[in-house]
């Protein structure tokens, strides 16, 4: 996987490069800035909130759900997300099921609003995602650093700047064995946003 331009801060190991697929250029210049200004529009966007020691605190991003009847996302106030597939996101999601063979039956979108949104290190790690889920995401607008770190020895790092239009799949045992983020940067960004579709069971 030569596209791949993941720099490691350590050189304990290589990056298990069957954890990932990547296509830089995935959606056309065109395509991605029609549907970034497409979702900045009509997409509900929501601030969710997560628990986080004890205490519930608004999550530092905005995000809408869409997906297949009964995949629904808990927003943490009690209630939940889940909106019917436009016909843009829809074809999206058959376009990618098409070219890599995946199935998806919905989609997380976060907004990141400015260099002071995030997302913390996290796994997508939960039973209704099943065991090695396939996860496909998808960036629009600014670059940010997407960080690995394995879960189990944290000085192993990796970054992967993740351009407008470009697509990564996350697979095999990333889950398991990595965290992901998005950190907040100390230099301004304009916003950014990330669909994961992922398949609910
Ligand atoms: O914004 C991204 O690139 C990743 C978002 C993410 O990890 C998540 O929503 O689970
Ligand atoms: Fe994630």
């Amino acid at each position: 996987m030569t596209q791949l331009s993941l720099f490691n801060t350590e050189d304990l190991y290589e990056f298990p490069k069957d954890l990932l697929e990547y296509r830089e250029h995935f959606l056309s210049r065109d395509e991605a800035d029609q549907l970034k200004n497409h979702l900045l529009e009509t997409a509900p966007w929501k601030q969710r909130t997560q628990k986080m020691y004890d205490k519930m605190v608004l999550t530092p991003r905005l995000t809408a759900w869409y997906g297949d009847p009964k995949t629904d996302y808990p927003l943490g106030n009690g209630e939940v997300d889940n909106n019917v597939w436009t016909p843009e996101l829809f074809s999206l999601k058959q376009r990618i099921e098409d070219i890599f063979g995946y199935q998806f039956n919905s989609v997380l979108l976060n907004l990141y609003r400015d260099h002071n949104d995030s997302v913390a290190w996290h796994q997508d790690k939960e039973s209704r995602y099943g065991k090695r889920p396939v996860i496909a995401s998808l960036s629009l607008g600014q670059t940010r650093n997407f960080d690995f770190r394995k879960k189990d020895h944290h000085q192993s790092k990796y970054s992967l700047p993740l351009p407008h239009g470009s697509l990564l799949i996350m697979k095999g045992d990333l889950q398991e064995n990595w965290e992901h983020r998005i950190a907040k940067s100390v230099t301004s960004m304009k916003e950014r946003i990330n669909l994961t579709f992922r398949l609910i069971r």
